[in-house]
């Protein structure tokens, strides 16, 4: 008989397998005696591994950034970082001063931050499974058991494991894992995210439970409710295998009633804009260009910026790549720039308070970058149309977007400065344009004065990742507030209407392009609340296309009336399955 197990959705795709376990880690041999470590020879190995383990990171770091994307990238830099952590360095010799060999006493230093690193708790916790892949990653090298097991995997495996690392999930072939199954971990854990930009289905945090799942059984993982089945029955086994087989839609998509919705792609990374365009994306709706300023010592520069961004519109000659402007600072840091650690990086100086303060200068580059680009679309959308709309030209529109912003002065003040490069671009004779313009609305106080900045503008952008975070006052990064960030809690789902309520009333287009675009269960409700743009991770674009030609506007009106009027989560979850 079928057991199902309740996890968390990680990713919106389903799938079913073969059960394989993998265990992480590197198992230590007893270490010798004392007497027999030479302290100096051991230093020299560390040092050595070090240099080894550096090397690996960085090929990994630009692996993982041309196949999935500079943010999951990022994340070998942060273990760059722990690798030259002076305190860990110094445990290492203490460890080693103590008569262990290198292994045993990389083993010993690295175990030991990542009990502190949990013991601080939320953000900081989820920081020590970083530690403890770094520890396996040292170890493998120094006892040359480095684990390539994830490598070679039969096709129509289902991995279940205790926790994966970034490294792991990075390196899975999405053509053989038909899902993953972790025992431990959260939606927005490296794992999770990692899974979403490769298309994995992927249910986390499934508890003991998973533990019982033997080899060999046939799994079944469905993402989007966040349920393993353990021997499915043939029914959903019919239906979660299916799941993934959504035609690729390569046409602009309506409502069954008629209503147009564009269904756009978020890109990433390098390879994103490629996968966007084979999935059948009418464009991009988040170009996030902190991948072009990540994994390098210095930032881009005009001419290369202006390259990529002129790239990413030719794939697209009938659509529009929306360009996120620089959103770094909090989660995002970036080596090159001066900004000290702040204690609240979420809510620091991060996006646009970066580009009109200190990266003011990086923030000129771009949009002068943007506007040159701007220049080789045919400009049906540009914010100064009237004098140079409607070029003959093959490649896409650009439009610019501004991120983080809280108040009117801050999307003032960035149109400002569009504008200024604008003129002193003409001043110089340099041919440009002024790309169309749009907000993100991530920030609670944004929600409440989208009215005032949708007239600035010819579009919003939801961001439901921060927008939830910051509505519930639930980190996106903390597994232990899991449950509050979810964008179907009323007050989410109030910020989303009001938003749409107040774009449409001044004019503007109101898109979406946090992970909520993506997910096919809350299509009916996003276009009853009038989205009119969904900006999903390449791959869930076909599921996201195919999910709209079945609603039926007018019902979805309705149905977000009563999620609307629903007073917990569990209410909005009945209406979305018909139940409220
Ligand atoms: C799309 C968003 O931005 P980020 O790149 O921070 O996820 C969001 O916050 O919803």
């Amino acid at each position: 008989m079928s057991d199902e197990l309740g996890g968390t959705s990680a990713t919106p795709f389903s799938g079913v397998g073969t059960a394989v376990w993998y265990e992480a880690g590197v198992d230590l041999p007893e270490p010798p005696d004392p007497d027999d470590v030479d302290p100096a020879a051991e230093r020299e190995r560390v040092a050595a591994t070090r240099e080894e383990a550096r090397e690996q990171l960085r090929t990994e770091r630009d692996r993982t950034a041309e196949r999935v994307g500079a943010a999951e990238a990022a994340i070998f830099e942060a273990h760059e970082g722990f690798l030259d952590d002076p305190r860990i360095a110094d445990w290492i010799d203490d460890a080693i001063d103590d008569g262990l060999p290198a292994p045993h006493a990389v083993d010993r230093a690295y175990a030991d931050a990542a009990a502190e690193l949990e013991a601080a708790g939320g953000r900081t916790a989820e920081r020590a499974d970083d530690l403890r892949d770094l520890r396996d990653r040292l170890v493998g090298i120094l006892l040359d058991a480095a684990a390539a097991r994830l490598d070679d995997l039969p096709g129509g495996t289902v991995l279940l494991a205790e926790r994966l690392s970034p490294s792991d999930t990075a390196g899975l072939d999405p053509e053989v894992v038909a899902g993953l199954a972790t025992v431990t971990g959260g939606a927005t854990s490296h794992a999770a995210i990692v899974a979403r930009s490769l298309g994995i289905p992927a249910v986390v945090g499934v508890g003991e439970a998973l533990r019982a799942v033997e080899a060999g059984a046939t799994v079944g993982v469905d993402g989007g409710a966040g349920t393993v089945f353990v021997d499915p029955d043939d029914a959903t086994r019919e239906r979660l295998a299916g799941g993934d087989a959504v035609a690729v839609i390569d046409r602009a998509v309506a409502t069954a009633d008629g209503r147009p919705v564009e269904v756009v792609a978020n890109v990433g990374g390098p390879g994103d804009v490629d996968r966007a365009v084979e999935r059948g994306s009418d464009g991009v709706g988040l170009f996030r260009s902190e991948f072009l300023f990540q994994g390098r010592e210095r930032p881009p520069d005009e001419d290369e910026q202006y390259a990529a961004y002129r790239e990413a519109a030719a794939a697209f000659p009938d659509g529009r790549v929306v360009v996120r402007t620089l959103d770094v600072g909090g989660d995002k840091p970036l080596p090159y720039l001066d900004a000290p650690e702040e204690r609240d990086p979420f809510l620091g100086v991060r996006g646009v308070r970066r580009s009109l303060g200190p990266d003011a200068d990086l923030f000129e580059t771009q949009l002068r970058a943007l506007c040159r680009a701007a220049a080789d679309g045919d400009g049906d959308g540009d914010r100064d149309a009237d004098s140079d709309g409607d070029r003959d030209s093959d490649v896409g529109d650009l439009a610019v977007m501004i991120p983080m912003v809280a108040t009117v002065e801050e999307l003032d003040a960035a149109l400002a400065r569009l504008d200024s490069v604008a003129d002193d671009l003409a001043d110089e004779g340099v041919a440009h344009a002024v790309p169309e313009t749009g907000v993100m609305i991530e920030t609670p106080s944004a929600a409440f004065v989208a009215g005032a900045l949708a007239e600035r503008v010819s579009f919003l952008s939801v961001g439901t990742n921060d927008l939830t975070q910051y509505v519930m006052a639930a980190s996106r990064e903390n597994a232990g507030v899991a449950d509050l960030n979810h964008p179907t809690h009323p007050g989410v789902v109030r910020a989303v209407a009001r938003t749409a309520e107040a774009g449409h009333d001044a004019g503007a287009r109101v898109a979406m392009c946090g992970e909520a675009a993506g997910d096919p269960r809350l299509a009916p409700l996003l276009v009853g609340l009038g989205i009119d743009e969904f900006s999903a991770a390449p791959p869930s674009v076909p599921r996201v296309k195919a999910a709209i030609e079945d609603v039926d506007a007018a019902a979805a009106e309705r149905l977000a009336e009563r999620a609307l009027a629903a007073e917990t989560r569990a209410e909005v979850e009945a209406v979305l399955d018909g139940d409220g």
